[in-house]
């Protein structure tokens, strides 16, 4: 059978941080490409809200303000959606599969809250949705799951999968600086969403580890039952107090397989200093799995930025001008495993998980505080391991930092409940989670 030679016909919705770098990758690799896919990928046509922002991109296709005349365009065969948010993307990316388009899609956001429906559209019309970029940017972690794990059965996933959070939290460790002056910098360096909020919040980590959690264990998309939490209470003395215990402060998102179903959750999380994502810093992302066969992987790279995350778009790119000619049950399934075998397992509560916990408590500055707080923790069970307790002369409140053994959360948040009611607790406690990271799968 004679090979189709013929350009593949992109189009392109949005020219930001991602655009733009798509374009630039394609065009600096194009014989690479070629020589790669055995024909060329072409951007036919771009829609481009803002011209004026392009920045001497040269961009040799026809070029609409409107992207739903990219979408309606009969002469295009895949489409990239790159603009973000939901309205109008949800109703593009849907209306590109009604016509017929494949899909390369960097957002995580409308996957994660609307990837059954999208998925199922897709899957009807036998059209790809790959989204490779909306996970960890460059770092081939949909494929890693999708098909270079798909011998084993996965147990767990752990990961930095927020650049921006990442390169906060590094740049208050490493340079002091504190968060407002860290994320303003996240932002001029292209690493944040559109609305920040969704980094720092834990939004974004959440929505590419729901994804995840499909991918590994052949789960519907389920945003809705993910525990998120953000670093927008953190402050400076956590990540300095947990330095001297011996940990880093990380954001992770964590998925793990439990005997009465999955755990899908987003935090600030204390890790040891020692473990190699401790070491992943600035916009890097890592994320390691735990699976049967292949024991521990550890996948790295950059998560976020122009070129990197473009890495991904054209590598689906890649994918889908390979097996768009292919009996579609015989690609690869968008969530892995075949859409009549999803299971949805159920998503546990956050009472139901078990970790160790680092407490930092703003108590009086008088003597019997500490016994109060240990005899609250100990009539709910919950046993401490380590602390700290400074002397700050002439303060009306002192921080007592509390490292806890692992108990149930539900145990915890009852111990919480009754000390808040303690009149020598100051203010706010904060509550992080601890992953010993090396004795769990
Ligand atoms: N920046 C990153 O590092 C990164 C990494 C992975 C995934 N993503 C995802 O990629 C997507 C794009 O992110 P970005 O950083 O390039 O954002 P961006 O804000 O830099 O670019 C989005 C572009 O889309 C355009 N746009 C939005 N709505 C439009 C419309 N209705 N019509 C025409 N153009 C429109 C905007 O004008 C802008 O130029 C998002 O879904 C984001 O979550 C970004
Ligand atoms: N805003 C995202 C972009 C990559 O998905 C991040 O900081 O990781
Ligand atoms: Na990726």
């Amino acid at each position: 059978m004679a090979l189709d030679t013929a350009p593949v016909r992109v189009g392109i919705l949005g020219m930001g941080t991602v655009g733009q770098g798509t374009v630039r990758v394609l065009q600096r690799n194009a014989d690479e490409i070629r020589r790669r896919v055995g024909r060329e990928l072409r951007i036919c046509h771009a829609a481009v809200r803002k011209p004026e922002r392009l920045h001497g991109l040269e961009l040799d296709a026809r070029v609409s303000a409107d992207p739903w005349a990219v979408v309606r365009d009969p002469d295009i065969d895949v489409v990239v959606e790159v603009m973000g948010g939901i309205d109008p993307a949800r109703a593009l990316t849907l209306a590109a599969l009604e016509s017929g388009k494949h899909v390369v899609t960097a957002n995580k956001a409308l996957l994660a809250l609307h990837g059954n429906e999208i998925f199922a559209a897709a899957q009807a019309r036998g059209l790809m949705v790959a989204f490779e970029a909306a996970v960890a940017g460059a770092i081939p972690i949909v494929k890693t799951i999708r098909e270079g794990l798909a011998g084993n059965r996965i147990q767990s996933l752990m990961g930095i999968i927020n650049g921006t959070s990442n390169y906060i939290l590094t740049q208050m460790y490493r340079e002091s600086w504190d968060f407002e002056r860290a994320l303003a910098a996240a932002q001029e360096l292209g690493y944040a969403e559109a609305d920040p909020s969704l980094d720092v919040d834990g939004g974004d980590a959440a929505h590419k580890i729901t994804l995840m959690a499909s991918v590994a264990f052949g789960i519907p998309v389920d945003f809705a039952h993910c525990h998120v939490e953000g670093i927008r209470h953190l402050q400076r003395q956590d990540v300095a107090f947990a330095a001297e215990l011996g940990y880093r402060i990380k954001l992770l998102g964590i998925t793990r397989r439990c005997d009465d179903g999955v755990e899908l959750r987003v935090h600030p999380t204390l890790i040891p200093a020692s473990h190699l994502l401790a070491s992943v810093e600035g916009p890097f992302n890592a994320i390691l799995v735990h699976s049967d066969a292949a024991g521990q992987s550890i996948c790295y790279g950059r998560g976020a930025g122009g070129d990197p995350t473009a890495s991904a778009v054209v590598a689906d790119l890649v994918d889908v001008a390979r097996t768009m000619t292919a009996d579609p049950s015989n690609r690869v399934p968008h969530l892995a495993f075949q859409a009549d075998a999803l299971t949805a397992l159920p998503l546990l509560p956050m009472a139901a998980v078990e970790s160790a916990y680092y407490l930092r408590i703003e108590a009086a500055n008088r003597p019997g505080v500490l016994a109060q707080v240990a005899a609250v923790l100990a009539a709910h069970g919950v046993s401490i391991e380590a602390l700290i307790q400074r002397e700050r002369l002439g303060a009306e409140t002192v921080p007592i930092v509390l490292v806890l053994h692992r108990c149930r959360e539900a145990d915890l948040d009852a111990a919480l409940v009754q000390m808040a009611q303690l009149p020598v607790i100051g203010g706010e406690v904060l509550r992080l989670r601890i992953e010993n990271i090396d004795q769990q799968g």
